[in-house]
């Protein structure tokens, strides 16, 4: 009796097997039945490799399929490798793609499930998204640039003080953009350059929000259930304290002393006050907690990622750092001088931005969920499927990028850039979920350069011309505290 239900076992768990692993073959859809899950667990499991680098080996022998199939333990999901595909997955087809593939249960990590990255729905993302875009209009930023040049000019005297002291590209990033943060969402005065025991660069930093073990983020990305399940949090608990307590009493503080600041604190409470003469239900102090860190934490760490990446890129390619800052002072050769439709409209400064963004994509892949059944291309894909765009890779293809790893900011030039193919260039994604704080990080990075190359000339740390740009490991790409640059005063102003 045993032998024969051991028999019937191994046959039942055979045919689910086989049924489970022929997915894409039933929907006639080009796939790797287990690479991807053995190399998965070999390469990233066990070796700790980055996820990105697997899709990359994927990509590379699929590509010319438009869509490869591929399987997780638990789900079929689906790689998109023609551009074309991926405006039908992005914006023509968002009303079935609307969800990304993350989810976060507020039991599990309660700042992080209100940002709209892990909304799913499209009323709960539309709510958030709208919070988040209150922040990101024109007006806001024309108020908030006064305020970045305090910061900025801060920068430059903690420069001028370290005269030529090496510094950690993302260091010096990272303080530039929470001080950014901080005083422009939270209305407190810049302080990270001049306070070494300022509160936010202390509870409030990478380490604590951005960098929890590979494997968390792996599970989050490719068995997100199961990542709730185990209760796999991303950001730390003193994070979570610091923040919360940060904002309650913000908040005390304002409303004790009828304190009005024009800053996302001040929309957050005037929308609580809305709801709540609507007899609509207010957003708790967690909650409230949440909305200000999804602002400080996708603004600091993306950015400053960013920032520190072209700062390194222009120390390495001195004849880049010349013309930008001939192009720069031909405007004014003094930064306060520059108003957001001039910090926006330096040509080679966006060229050899975009450049930049294109070799350290931050975001790698973009994921959707799909949430009704749909066609991509040949590809039937049934609700629920997860679909993964490469967006790294497609930065990093010869076909569409030659000569890929070269630092080459005429790529985006005018007479140029029509040759790049749609959907190949995407660092901020695109469509209806593009990145709604893209506007603010390019002020800001630019707005840091501009003060930078008026001031200083930014050198490798060595001497022999080059700084090697070492990544961490990090879920995000991000310079490792060894990639130093040294900044030589230029008295230009
Ligand atoms: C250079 C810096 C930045 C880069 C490279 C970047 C990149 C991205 C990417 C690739 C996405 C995913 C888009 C998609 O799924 O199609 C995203 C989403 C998002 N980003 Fe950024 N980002 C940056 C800065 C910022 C800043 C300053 C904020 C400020 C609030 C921000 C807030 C968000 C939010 C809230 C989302 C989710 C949007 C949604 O799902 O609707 N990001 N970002």
């Amino acid at each position: 009796m045993l032998v024969e239900a051991i028999v019937v076992l191994f046959i039942a768990l055979c045919l689910s097997y086989s049924w489970f692993f022929g997915f894409w073959d039933r929907r006639k859809v080009v796939n790797v039945k287990f690479e991807f899950t053995y190399l998965t667990f070999s390469r990233a499991f066990i070796k700790n490799e980055h996820l990105h680098d697997i899709f990359a080996d994927i990509y590379r022998k699929y590509k010319s399929y438009g869509t490869v199939g591929f399987y997780t333990i638990l789900s079929p999901m689906l790689l998109v490798t023609d551009p074309e595909l991926v405006k039908d997955v992005l914006v023509k087809e968002f009303n079935k793609f609307h969800d990304t593939v993350m989810e976060m249960k507020k039991e599990v990590d309660p700042l992080l499930a209100l940002n709209p990255f892990v909304a799913k729905g499209m009323e709960k993302w539309k709510e958030l998204r709208s919070i988040q875009a209150s922040n990101m209009t024109t007006v806001r930023f024309k108020e908030v640039i006064p305020i970045m040049y305090r910061v900025a000019e801060n920068m430059v005297n903690y420069l001028a003080e370290k005269k030529m002291e090496p510094i950690g590209a993302k260091e010096l990033s990272f303080l530039y953009t929470v001080d950014n943060s901080c005083s422009c969402g939270f209305g407190v005065e810049p302080s990270a350059f001049t306070d070494p025991e300022n509160n936010f660069v202390k509870y409030a930093n990478s380490d604590k929000i951005f960098k929890p073990s590979p494997y968390t983020m792996l599970f989050h990305f490719l068995l997100p259930r199961m990542a709730n399940i185990l209760k796999l949090r991303i950001s730390s608990e003193d994070a979570e304290e610091f923040f919360k307590s940060f904002v309650q009493k913000m908040i005390e503080y304002r409303t004790s002393s009828n304190i009005t600041k024009n800053d996302f604190i001040n929309y957050i409470m005037k929308l609580n006050q809305k709801l709540k003469e609507e007899n609509k239900p207010v957003y708790s102090k967690l909650e409230l907690a949440a909305h200000c860190l999804t602002f400080y934490a996708d603004s600091t760490e993306t950015s400053s990622n960013q920032l520190a990446f072209f700062l390194l890129d222009l120390a390495n390619h001195q004849d880049v750092q010349d013309k930008l800052r001939k192009e720069i002072s031909s405007i004014s050769k003094s930064p306060i001088d520059f108003d957001l439709e001039k910090v926006n409209s330096i040509n080679y400064l966006n060229m050899a931005l975009n450049e930049s963004l294109r070799l350290h994509t931050q975001g790698n892949w973009l994921s959707r969920t799909c949430t009704q059944d749909t066609v991509i291309g040949n590809a039937p894909i049934p609700k629920g499927t997860k679909v993964f765009v490469p967006i790294g890779q497609f930065h990093k293809d010869p076909e569409y990028f030659p000569d890929p790893e070269k630092f080459d900011p005429e790529r985006f030039s005018e007479e140029n850039k029509d040759s790049i193919p749609k959907y190949t260039f995407l660092p901020f994604g695109e469509g209806p979920r593009i990145c709604v704080g893209f506007k603010f990080a390019l002020l800001q990075i630019r707005l840091a350069v501009i003060f930078l190359v008026l001031n200083f000339t930014i050198l490798p740390s060595n001497e022999d011309g080059k700084e090697e740009i070492v990544l961490e490991n990090a879920p995000l790409p991000t310079p490792a505290p060894t990639s130093k640059l040294k900044f030589k005063p230029i008295n230009t102003y």
